[in-house]
């Protein structure tokens, strides 16, 4: 973090240490060696040119002349003072590079919300505080089903409440618990009454990326252009161009994020936010406050000049799908290192296995055909266990690219493993749909791990949830479960823990290590130590969430989890 010093007024940075940064060691200040113009080294407040200026050591960007100048700046510097700046490429439009080093951790954004509203595939919700609702009760002025009559006066459900006062016939919402297309024009409605209500709002939501070009010719633009532009048009009867409603649907699209609330999840978007890039190994992890705020931090340490990337998918999801729907949903192909790398950095969580190398898989990772004491032959062949048998696509940017055995170099047809993993993905969804037993999961798992790496992203989601049952699921608590039981959990938790190590934030692994379970106190002794140890950078690391997100509530539960082990562990003795 960098320094700060009383009136939270960042330290001043030296041009050398500035310099050294950029790799030019001593010298005079050099706009060219900063890639700066001249004016740019002039003194922010009094715009003197300075033999030795300093730097914010906030956001490197901003010069002074001298500490008293940069403190009587910082009251208005502050509101712009960020360690990134806004670029801009052909390839991406614009983007976030870190100005400074950043540390993990660090507070890199605090986003208003500029709107919000249910998401577009949703249940009948309140339209004010988000929960589901049955019906019980309806907005006396335009019949949607809100709460009570508090929510049905807030001043979020303003908008869509006049618009359909106007069109002077009331809404009749008769679908609850399952999905109603009705919600899907809320937010266009609500952007739409921005222009008149709060211009400056609306030019920042105009201002972002809609894709509009790529969007005009997909199924979701023709199933839009019925469940939404028509219903403006035709049933609220407002006059806005269809090109207009488009525009707004192409911003929702590319730019909404899915915020979690306790009973539902909604759409927020953000002017800041919006503009991190796109990677499936990202480097900061964000959340949302209780008022809503976008708040990002760094995943990651960072480096000056790189870019700040979020995840735009599921981050424990197969290439093919991630591509999918960053492709269908934002119009990119993704080239992160994960997505061009056929092993995903090793991680395999889309990746099959050979049926004839399983057969003769080694036991051990060295074949040699020397015995004890003699010298070696030279032809001892190194095998690679973690590689042995595992087949991956040759080619994980294009879908149709064949899939070959990593060992024997056998093909496998690409729509062949399309198939294949769409019976094993329709299978998962259906029993996290229905019983999530310990016995379903490991029936699920017994049937696909022949055919699938244990890293499959298919696999590893019903192993998140599979860890989780064991221990909490009657029968199976902590105190209920065998040493083998114990033992399956902990080398379930191992896997997923040392996926998440490469490809989610520390944030995330966070919360699989505490959910885990590698945690709890009844745990063998032996991993009493390595438990303690998690639990803390648990608690660490999910302090930072606010306790209004899951993730918060899990910091809560680690604290109160790290106290219990203390006691235990000053019970039982064994750490002084
Ligand atoms: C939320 S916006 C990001 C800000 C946007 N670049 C802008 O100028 O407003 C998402 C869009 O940015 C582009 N984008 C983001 N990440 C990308 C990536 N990794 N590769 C290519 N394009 C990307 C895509 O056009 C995507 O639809």
């Amino acid at each position: 973090m960098p320094g700060t010093t009383a009136g939270g007024v960042p330290e001043a940075v030296p041009l050398s240490v500035i310099q050294e940064a950029e790799g030019f060691s001593n010298g005079e200040a050099s706009a060219e060696a900063l890639k700066t113009t001249p004016e740019s080294l002039n003194c922010k407040e009094c715009r003197s040119v300075s033999k030795s200026p300093r730097c914010c050591g906030g956001c490197w960007q901003v010069w002074y002349c001298s500490r008293a100048h940069q403190v009587a700046a910082w009251p208005k510097h502050q509101r712009e003072c960020k360690p990134f700046k806004i670029s801009q490429n052909a390839e991406m439009g614009r983007f976030l590079v870190a100005t400074r080093d950043i540390s993990l951790g660090e507070l890199l954004l605090e986003d208003p919300v500029l709107t919000m509203g249910p998401k577009t595939i949703t249940e009948a919700v309140c339209l004010a505080c988000y929960r589901p609702v049955d019906g019980s009760f309806s907005c006396p002025d335009c019949g949607f089903p809100m709460c009570d009559r508090d929510c049905s006066s807030a001043e979020a459900h303003v908008p869509e409440c006049k618009a359909v006062q106007d069109s002077g016939i009331k809404v009749k919402v008769s679908v609850f618990g399952e999905i109603n297309c009705m919600y899907e024009c809320i937010m266009p409605v609500r952007i739409l009454a921005l222009r008149d209500s709060s211009p400056n709002v609306w030019r920042k939501l105009m201002g972002l990326e809609s894709n509009a070009e790529q969007r005009e010719s997909t199924e979701v633009a023709a199933i839009t252009q019925r469940t939404v532009v028509d219903i403006i048009h035709n049933r609220l009867c407002l006059e806005y161009s269809e090109e207009l409603i488009n525009q707004i649907l192409g911003i929702i699209d590319t730019n909404a994020f899915e915020i979690r609330l306790p009973d539902s999840s909604i759409m927020g978007v953000y002017a800041t936010g919006s503009l991190l890039e796109h990677s499936c190994i990202p480097n900061t992890h964000r959340t949302f406050d209780a008022d809503l705020n976008l708040v990002v931090r760094a995943a990651f340490d960072i480096k000056r000049g790189q870019h700040l990337m979020s995840c735009y998918t599921e981050s424990i999801s197969t290439t093919a799908t991630r591509q999918e729907h960053l492709l269908t949903s934002k119009f990119f192909t993704c080239k992160c290192v994960r997505c061009l790398d056929p092993t995903e950095l090793g991680t395999f969580t889309s990746a099959m296995i050979c049926p004839s190398c399983t057969k003769n898989k080694p036991k051990v990772a060295k074949k040699t055909d020397k015995k004890k004491g003699e010298k070696s032959t030279g032809k001892e062949e190194e095998v690679d266990l973690t590689t042995y048998g595992v087949v991956v696509p040759k080619d994980p940017s294009s879908p149709s690219s064949p899939w070959e055995c990593l060992t024997c170099k056998s093909p496998l047809d690409a729509d062949y493993v399309t198939r294949m993993t769409s019976v094993m993905t329709e299978e998962a969804e259906e029993l996290e749909n229905s019983n999530q037993s310990v016995k379903n999961c490991e029936a699920f798992l017994d049937k696909w791990s022949s055919m699938y790496h244990q890293n499959h992203a298919v696999l590893l989601n019903i192993k998140y949830a599979l860890v989780h049952l064991y221990g909490s699921e009657k029968g199976y608590t902590l105190h209920d479960m065998s040493p083998v039981e114990l033992l399956r959990k902990e080398s379930i938790a191992r896997q997923i823990l040392k996926v998440a190590d490469i490809i989610c934030p520390v944030f995330y692994k966070a919360c699989s290590m505490f959910q885990s379970g590698i945690i709890p106190n009844e745990m063998a002794k032996k991993l009493a130590q390595e438990a303690y140890e998690c639990l803390l950078e648990c608690a660490k690391v999910l302090s930072f969430e606010p306790p209004v997100q899951p993730e918060g509530q899990l910091g809560i539960e680690a604290k109160e989890e790290l106290r219990n082990m203390i006691k235990w562990i000053k019970e039982e003795g064994w750490r002084g």
